[in-house]
């Protein structure tokens, strides 16, 4: 459903996007560009809709009750965001890992909370202590780490334009404050197992 306020709000960026393309040097009457304003503002709505929506609340949604007490990994989450500096996309691999302490969740909602706190301005180190912190106040694990690989586009298409490095990000709590935690997860981020 289309509210009245996600519709101002689309006319609103839209009637912006078309002064700034203006401002470029471009005309928003030739007949590509007449819709593009709006095109964009829908873009940007939905590139930005983690804003309205609840991670805590995805995680809570599906909550089993379990005695599983080991490792639970979701690795190769794919990550699109957008850089809060430039406005320009980073993407690259979320991997999740939680030690349950009673309660499991269902594995699509950690890929969902990754895609909510993506779905907002970021910064590659604030959404991976974002992921985690989301993780251990809703299910109160005994442990969790998140590592995000990314390129950044302000970096290759602009500004230093190095197409090739990776930025890696980590954050952990619990059980993998401790290095052998740490490396069995590394482990289970750099194996094979998924190529099958
Ligand atoms: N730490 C961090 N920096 C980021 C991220 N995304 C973009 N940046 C950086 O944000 C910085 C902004 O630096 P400024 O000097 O204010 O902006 P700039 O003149 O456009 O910088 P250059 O990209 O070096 O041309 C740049 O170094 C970007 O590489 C991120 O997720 N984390
Ligand atoms: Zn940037």
């Amino acid at each position: 459903m289309v509210t009245s306020e996600f519709r101002e709000g689309l006319d609103g960026l839209a009637s912006h996007y078309k002064s700034i393309i203006n401002l470029l040097g471009e005309d928003t009457e030739r007949e590509g560009l007449q819709k593009t304003p709006m095109r964009v503002a829908k873009a940007m709505q939905v590139l930005t809709r983690g804003y309205s929506q609840d991670p805590q609340k995805v995680l809570t949604d599906a909550l089993f009750k379990e005695d599983y007490s080991q490792m639970v990994v979701v690795k190769d989450i794919d990550v699109f965001s957008l850089c809060e500096h430039h406005m320009l996309p980073f993407y690259g691999k979320a991997h999740v890992a939680y030690i349950p302490n009673g309660y499991i969740t269902g594995l699509s909602k950690i890929a969902r909370v990754v895609d909510i706190f993506s779905h907002r301005l970021q910064v590659q180190e604030r959404l991976t202590q974002q992921i985690r912190e989301c993780i251990e106040q809703t299910l109160h694990p005994l442990g969790v780490m998140v590592v995000i690989e990314a390129k950044h586009m302000c970096m290759q298409m602009r500004g230093v334009e190095k197409q090739s490095s990776i930025t890696m990000t980590s954050d952990f709590s619990g059980a993998f404050e401790q290095a052998k935690t740490r490396q069995e997860f590394m482990n289970l981020i750099n194996s094979d197992s998924h190529k099958f």
